[in-house]
């Protein structure tokens, strides 16, 4: 497995397009099949979870197309369900958690599907339930066979109802409102998750022929349809990848214009990084951050120390907690740093602490930061990237620390962040893939 090796210490400069969105993409590709007809969809990552998934669809039968570099067309005139009961299937899909979310289309098409646990970032309990209390809900019935460890699912006849889902689940609603396009009847989601990604999926489905009303919000109302047909879709640009270049640029002190962010679709994302003191300009639809020396934190009116925290959508996503993390670690001043989501993201401010900064990690889920002012540079090390983002994290600590860092485990940044080590030499960074 590859390791990143970095010299820190040198501010970047330049532009940086970010990549179609990998959890929009997990989504969309997921949707092709629930159709016999070509859908075409531009701006696909090449990234490890999204290319594994490409494969599995096309390992299921779908016709899959490549039709530039980041292009495809696939074709789900026939679909092998059988597959899903493979070795070949189950080992592929433990390494992904997007593949939770073939379940919804083949279950709507087809009418029954297994599913083996599904992989994804290990960063606390990451339950199921909303998927399967909803497919219940629409009349699926369960079988688990704890010997195999699979979920054997009949789905033989679908009919819309009115579900009040148990949390707001980006995957679970993206893969009921899968399953409820083709039920017979009304479905009605309400809690349901309304990030961009699922607007970008129902507006997507409606161009198929899916009736969902609601989109964008909490309540979404679907009249079940016989049959959808094909489309074009484009990907959003990733906003993950968007906050973590923000982060980049005000740790590295660099000068870096983000191109073409869909700042419409960002939520509170940018006002997030202005209350850690960062500046930036829009410019258009590009996010220009100037090269900063400090950068001062906000604190709330009353003059209390300011808390950052996860929360569903339109709340800040818990995906760029770690890389706020990070970034207060050389700020001026103090935050209280609160993952909400997950109870296993914020472990790896053991390596932050390792390479200087000051941090009190006061349970699993809240750290406090209080920024070094650029006092002090932190320091290389070696070290291994726990999670997807905390790896970003890690990264933009090594990019700024002074000395060499290396990150191993970089498979974990590699499932979604596409070329990151070229596309941050372009920027004038030192890094290595050893
Ligand atoms: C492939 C994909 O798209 N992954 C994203 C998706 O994962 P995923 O869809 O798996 O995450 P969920 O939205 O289900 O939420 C994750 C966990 O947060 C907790 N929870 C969730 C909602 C809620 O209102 N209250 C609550 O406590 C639950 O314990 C749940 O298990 O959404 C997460 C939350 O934005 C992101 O971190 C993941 O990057
Ligand atoms: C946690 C993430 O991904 P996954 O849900 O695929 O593990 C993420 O994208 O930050």
């Amino acid at each position: 497995m590859s390791i990143f090796k970095i010299k820190g210490g040198k501010k970047l400069k330049g532009e940086i397009i970010p990549q179609g969105a990998k959890n929009e993409a997990l989504q969309i590709v997921s949707a092709v099949l629930l159709t016999d007809q070509p859908v075409t969809i531009n701006n696909i990552p090449n990234i490890r979870d999204v290319n594994k998934l490409i494969e599995l669809i096309g390992d299921l039968g779908c016709k899959v197309e490549k039709l530039s570099k980041d292009s495809y067309r696939f074709t789900a005139a026939t679909v092998n369900v059988n597959f899903l009961e493979t070795d070949e299937y189950r080992s592929k899909a433990a390494a992904l958690r997007g593949s939770v979310m073939l379940l919804g289309p083949i279950l709507a098409r087809f009418g029954k599907a297994s599913l083996p646990k599904p992989g994804g970032d290990k960063i606390g309990r990451r339950r199921l339930d909303t998927h399967f209390l909803g497919f219940q809900k629409l009349g699926a019935k369960f079988n688990f066979d704890a010997a195999e460890h699979l979920f054997q699912i009949d789905a033989s006849e679908l009919k819309g109802c009115y579900m009040l889902l148990d949390e707001a689940s980006v995957t679970g609603t993206a893969n009921v409102l899968m399953a409820a396009v083709l039920a017979k009847g009304t479905t009605t989601i309400y809690n349901a998750a309304c990030e961009p990604y699922l607007q970008q999926l129902c507006l997507m489905l409606n161009r198929m022929g899916a009736k969902i009303s609601g989109v964008g919000s909490n309540l979404l109302t679907i009249e079940g349809v016989e049959k959808l047909g094909g489309t074009d879709h484009t990907l959003l640009p990733d906003m993950i990848e968007i906050g973590s270049f923000i982060g980049l640029a005000a740790m590295t002190q660099s000068e870096i214009t983000i191109k073409n962010c869909r700042i419409d679709m960002l939520g509170m994302i940018p006002d997030i990084f202005k209350r850690l003191g960062i500046k930036m300009e829009f410019r258009g639809d590009d996010i220009y951050i100037p090269s900063q020396n400090i950068y001062e934190l906000e604190t709330f009116i009353d003059g209390s120390i300011l808390t950052i925290s996860d929360a569903p959508w339109p709340g800040f996503t818990p995906d760029l907690i770690s890389i706020v993390l990070v970034v207060a670690t050389q700020a001026k001043g103090t935050v209280l740093i609160h993952q909400k989501m997950f109870e296993s993201r914020l472990f790896f401010t053991d390596k932050l602490i390792d390479m200087g900064a000051q941090i009190i990690l006061c349970d699993p889920h809240r750290a406090t930061v209080i920024g070094l002012e650029r006092k002090q540079q932190l320091r290389g090390i070696k070290m291994s990237s726990p999670d997807i983002r905390a790896g970003v994290a890690l990264l933009i600590a090594a990019l700024s620390a002074n000395g060499v860092s290396e990150i191993s485990n970089i498979d974990q940044i590699d499932r979604g962040y596409q070329y990151i080590d070229e596309r941050l030499k372009n920027l004038g960074a030192d890094i290595e893939r050893i």
